[in-house]
């Protein structure tokens, strides 16, 4: 990565990223301090800066990619989201070479495809990704062939984990996949509505075969959960199957472009050769063999595919944050709003202090999110390239074992921070913001899937801080190099000796210095987990078994713990990009950013830092002061770093927030050409003679 970023002139930046036109925010522009092209080195290399750009110029020179400035119907919004897959995935933007040589292509493609349209984006992957990726993961080579034929368009995939009256807790599920040794098959039954397979995304109306997740009953027993590769239409005519009941679940509040359906089962046999049985299945004869002997533990290989989904997810909630601020940001730098005394001219809304607060720390925030989502993406695109190259190391396990640790953590983490990001970008641009033409409505409908699919937020939390509670009574004689190959239980290093310090900072600067925060950030993680172990084993010792002390310590305790956690490695990791940043002038705007985002997350945890006995002095108010003044230092450059971080404007679409600054003259054209802006009802009769249909009591 370092020697792509040193290989990227400035004449190729500027190929990919031309001169942005003059206009409004030029005055801002002026006022920055650092290259906004060269910023972009911070989350991309010159192979994924091309590969983007070669993805847009295909979108924007292509006529399925032409947006529609109305709303269309739901049906056509799910046609032409199929017609833009089959026509990117046709391209074969990132072919498997491209992919061995720079594995950070699959993100930068994804990346790439979502801000343009985040429905095709999801609609890609689980298509063609997910289904293919779980067959690979979870198969044997004699059905890799479906992964093949996936990938060559021949037949759809979907992924079908979630039923009606069961989500989260999967080991509740209802579908059954019973074996006939007779036939050699299984037969798939869903008992009633609430077992259907529901919320499948693509299965509405287009997917030819789903990954079903079905008990697996066998001579009676019921083994558990397994997954299957089930035909669910004929991919000629895509007619369904008898035996298959399957439908689309209907308008969502986002996401439209996606078929999300359900299916049911009614004793539907498929061969025995269907079962995904890696990890585990029935002999010919329905015996029971499984390389693992803990059944919980080949529940959770299985299911260790679903990592992929969260690491991606962190994100996605990145790519709608980012589009967001985009808009707000450039919409703060030209809407005015009051003059100060003996002003000739109005104020840009963004000097205002209590619209940088809401806008700035989320810029600060999108920073840190996007160089570690494109970090994260790699480590596990790497992961799984060596799986399947059967390439393993000592550190194999534990890392993956991290990685499903910490997906979990971030997942929430930077979900949420989009989703309350992307509401007060909203509130930030006022009225003009709640239009549909602001683009950041969809945004954060959009966005709001993420805090939910693959995997709860508040359920995956719990599962990361179980880990972390396991890790803690070990934690003096625990190696972090090979425990934690990610790094993310560096907290632990003499935890104790750091647990007995108060924070030694006084003042502002010290206080908002990004290693400090760092530092501070550590001391909040390790005390999050001493805390919350010391409330669980109090619970358990007061006669609470381990289900219930858990449940009773979440809130306050293990969700804050967890949060913090995830927090805590993002910011290590901006801080650590930030400081090894080759470009000087890049590198200080970034370190700047670092402190306020570091600033801003620790600000909302003032009251454990008090309770904890860590802060003791005025380092509360010395800490808000600094994230106000860091707003104020930051908001001359935040237009260049929207500018860093804008796809370009047809991906933009919105009146708001194009790259020439001009709101109200893009808002002009779209209301005065909005189809029927100006013309008279067909219905105005019953605006003018409504007592012809309402019988009148006046
Ligand atoms: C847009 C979208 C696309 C989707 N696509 C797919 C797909 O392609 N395939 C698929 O299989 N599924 C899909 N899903 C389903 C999704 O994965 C599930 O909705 C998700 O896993 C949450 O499960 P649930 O709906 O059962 O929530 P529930 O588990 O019912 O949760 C409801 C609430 O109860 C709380 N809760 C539950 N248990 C506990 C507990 N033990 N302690 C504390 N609180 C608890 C949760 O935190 C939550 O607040 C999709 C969902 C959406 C919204």
């Amino acid at each position: 990565m370092e020697t792509s970023k040193k290989m990227v002139s400035e004449e190729e930046l500027k190929k990919y990223f031309p001169d942005l036109p003059s206009g409004p925010l030029d005055g801002y522009r002026k006022k920055s301090s650092f290259s906004w092209r060269r910023m972009k080195l911070a989350c991309d290399n010159s192979t994924t800066l091309k590969l983007k750009h070669d993805i847009w110029t295909f979108m924007e020179t292509h006529p399925l990619f032409q947006h529609s400035d109305v709303s269309i119907p739901l049906d056509e919004e799910r046609h032409i989201a199929v017609k833009r897959m089959y026509a990117v995935h046709n391209e074969n933007f990132t072919p498997f070479e491209k992919i061995i040589e720079e594995p950070r292509v699959i993100q930068a493609e994804a990346e790439a495809i979502f801000m343009f349209d985040s429905s095709l984006a999801v609609k890609k992957s689980l298509t063609f990704g997910m289904f293919a990726n779980t067959i690979r993961g979870s198969g044997r080579p004699h059905q890799y062939h479906f992964a093949e034929a996936v990938e060559e368009g021949k037949i759809g995939g979907c992924f079908a984990l979630t039923e009606v009256a069961h989500g989260s807790n999967a080991k509740g599920m209802r579908t059954t996949a019973t074996y006939n040794p007779e036939k050699k098959q299984f037969i798939m039954h869903s008992a009633d509505f609430e077992a259907a397979k529901f919320w499948v995304g693509c299965l509405g109306k287009c997917a030819t075969h789903a990954i079903v997740y079905a008990m697996l009953v066998s001579k009676g027993t019921n083994h558990g959960l397994h997954s299957f590769i089930v035909p669910i239409r004929d991919p000629k005519t895509l007619k369904p199957f008898p035996g298959v009941i399957v439908g689309d679940i209907g308008e969502k509040i986002g996401l439209n472009g996606i078929d999300n359906g359900f299916v049911m089962f009614n004793n539907y046999a498929i061969p025995k050769e269907l079962a995904l049985d890696k990890f585990g299945g029935v002999d010919d004869s329905g015996d029971y063999q499984s390389p693992f002997r803990d059944p919980s533990k080949r529940f959770g290989a299985s299911l260790g595919i679903l990592s992929g989904g969260r690491v991606m997810i962190t994100s996605i909630s990145t790519n709608y944050l980012q589009k967001a601020i985009v808009i707000a940001v450039r919409y703060s730098a030209v809407r005015k709003q009051f003059a100060a005394e003996n002003a000739v001219e109005e104020t840009p809304v963004l000097e205002y202090q209590q619209q940088q607060i809401r806008l700035l720390p989320y810029l600060a925030g999108t920073f840190a999110l996007r160089i570690f989502c494109t970090w994260f993406g790699s480590v596990h695109i790497n992961m799984t390239i060596d799986n399947y190259a059967g390439k393993q190391d000592e550190l194999s396990a534990a890392r993956g074992i991290e990685l499903h640790a910490l997906s979990s953590a971030v997942k929430p983490v930077c979900g949420w921070l989009a989703r309350d990001g992307i509401q007060n970008c909203r509130e930030a641009c006022g009225g003009h913001g709640y239009l549909k033409a602001a683009g950041i409505g969809d945004l954060r409908n959009e966005n709001d899937a993420n805090c939910t699919y693959e995997g709860e937020n508040s359920l995956l939390l719990q599962q990361n801080s179980n880990w972390l509670l396991s890790v803690w009574p070990k934690r003096r004689e625990l190696n972090v190099a090979q425990e934690s190959p990610l790094g993310s239980l560096e907290f632990l290093l003499n935890v104790d000796d750091v647990l007995k310090k108060t924070c030694p900072w006084k003042t502002v600067e010290e206080l908002t210095d990004p290693y400090n925060l760092t530092q501070m950030y550590k001391w909040l993680t390790a005390y999050m987990l001493k805390t919350t172990y010391e409330k669980v084993s109090k619970l358990k010792s007061d006669g609470a078994d381990n289900l219930q002390a858990k449940n009773d310590s979440q809130s306050y305790n293990a969700v804050a713990l967890s949060v913090i956690y995830g927090e805590n490695y993002i910011l290590n990791h901006f801080y650590k990009t930030a400081i090894s940043f080759e470009d000087e002038a890049c590198k200080k705007v970034l370190l700047k950013l670092v402190s306020l985002y570091g600033a801003f997350l620790l600000e909302k945890h003032m009251a454990t830092l008090y309770i904890g006995g860590y802060f003791t002095l005025d380092q509360g108010l010395h800490l808000r002061e600094g994230v106000l003044r860091l707003c104020a230092q930051v908001a001359p450059e935040a237009v260049a770093l929207s500018d860093t971080l804008a796809p370009p404007d047809f991906c933009i679409k919105s009146v708001l927030g194009m790259s020439d600054g001009e709101a109200y003259k893009h808002l002009q054209n779209r209301v005065m050409t909005y189809p029927g802006a100006m013309t008279r009802p067909e219905w105005w009769r019953d605006v003018v003679y409504w007592d012809s249909y309402i019988p009148s009591k006046l």
